[in-house]
């Protein structure tokens, strides 16, 4: 017998992004993946009655184009843009979200371009990552070099976040060769990747410094992957813990707010080399860190805050460190240039 199926429209992930930098701001806002399933959950606790909103702010007139395909619709002015988050929240909508991780936590997982890329590349990668199908339990950021920020903005799926890979301790001025936040939100970024061991190691950036730009930067708005991690030097001579411990604590002297933050363990000697470290090396650290944040921060801090593991993660690897109860997601450098990529975003599935 056939069942009869009340739609209901159930939507992953709500987010809207500039689209041009002309003399009109226009937007772009997706809903993605509705289903028309009554029986599928709803994975973000986004149900039909935002889409209906959606629809009657339409119907007045708010929107240029609307649905095209359904799932998009497009904003006239900046002004419109921001009536329409004056009734919705869409941090609500995405913090709703429900995720398959039993902590609550949602599974985030960066990649890192480091200085890869060119023109070319960068639009065969955003290609695959636009066709394929993410878990939309996994929250996904893209670090890519500064110069091509804006240009894979407008290429990436608009559900995934875009990072810069660095960027100064103030908003402007006489700094040759810096960028800042206020810059990395301008054109649509909004990440970025902070105190990455090749920028201490190669930029000789301090621990201060270093936390002195996350500090800034969660003031402009932006988000922040915050990395730590121990040489080979330190591990070799039992100084893990002391290390990120080191590392936590300068970041703790300026952040006060750790809403915005997502925590990346890289140990260096795993970087780039193909050692990974195991699953319970990894986690070892990552439950160091739990404790340390509810002895340093807060018990609350503690459960909340997302710790990614970096350092030679590969779809063969990803499946059994995603597994780990502290491990909230990857930050991933070569493998986030290739195909497999997809298969670590969907590394809890
Ligand atoms: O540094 C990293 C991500 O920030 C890790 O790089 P690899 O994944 O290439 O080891």
């Amino acid at each position: 017998m056939h069942s009869k199926l009340v739609p209901k429209v159930y939507i992953q992930s709500v987010r809207c992004i500039p689209t041009h930098y002309h003399s009109h701001y226009h937007y772009h806002y997706f809903l993605r993946s509705c289903s028309m399933d009554a029986n599928q959950p709803s994975v973000s606790g986004v149900t039909a009655d935002v889409l209906k909103a959606v629809v009657s702010q339409a119907l007045l007139g708010k929107f240029t184009a609307v649905f095209p395909k359904l799932f998009k619709c497009q904003w006239k002015t900046y002004e419109g843009q921001k009536k329409f988050f004056a009734n919705f929240s869409t941090e609500n909508i995405i913090t709703a979200s429900n995720s398959n991780n039993m902590s609550g936590r949602k599974f985030c997982v960066g990649g890192n371009w480091k200085m890869n890329g060119d023109q070319k590349s960068i639009a065969d990668i955003c290609k695959t990552l636009s066709g394929a199908a993410l878990d939309p339990n996994t929250e996904v950021v893209i670090g890519c070099p500064s110069i091509y920020l804006m240009y894979a903005r407008n290429l990436l799926p608009c559900e995934l976040g875009l990072a810069g890979q660095n960027a100064y301790k103030v908003a402007k001025g006489a700094f040759t060769g810096e960028i800042s936040p206020a810059m990395l939100k301008d054109i649509g970024a909004d990440w970025v990747i902070l105190g990455h061991s090749e920028r201490r190691a190669i930029f000789k950036e301090s621990d201060e410094l270093i936390a002195e730009k996350a500090e800034h930067a969660l003031a402009e708005g932006l988000k922040v992957i915050a990395c730590i991690g121990e040489t080979l030097q330190e591990r070799e001579a039992g100084k893990t813990n002391e290390v990120v411990a080191r590392q936590m604590c300068a970041y703790a002297q300026k952040i006060k707010d750790w809403k915005n933050v997502v925590v990346a363990y890289e140990p260096v000697w795993a970087i780039g080399t193909g050692k990974t470290a195991t699953p319970d090396q990894a986690q070892e650290v990552h439950a160091f860190l739990r404790q340390w944040l509810i002895d340093n921060i807060s018990k609350e801090v503690s459960a909340s805050l997302r710790i990614q593991y970096g350092g030679s993660v590969t779809a063969a690897n990803a499946k059994e460190l995603a597994k780990k109860p502290d491990i909230d997601g990857f930050l991933v450098g070569g493998a986030s240039l290739k195909p497999e990529f997809v298969d670590i975003i969907n590394a809890r599935q």
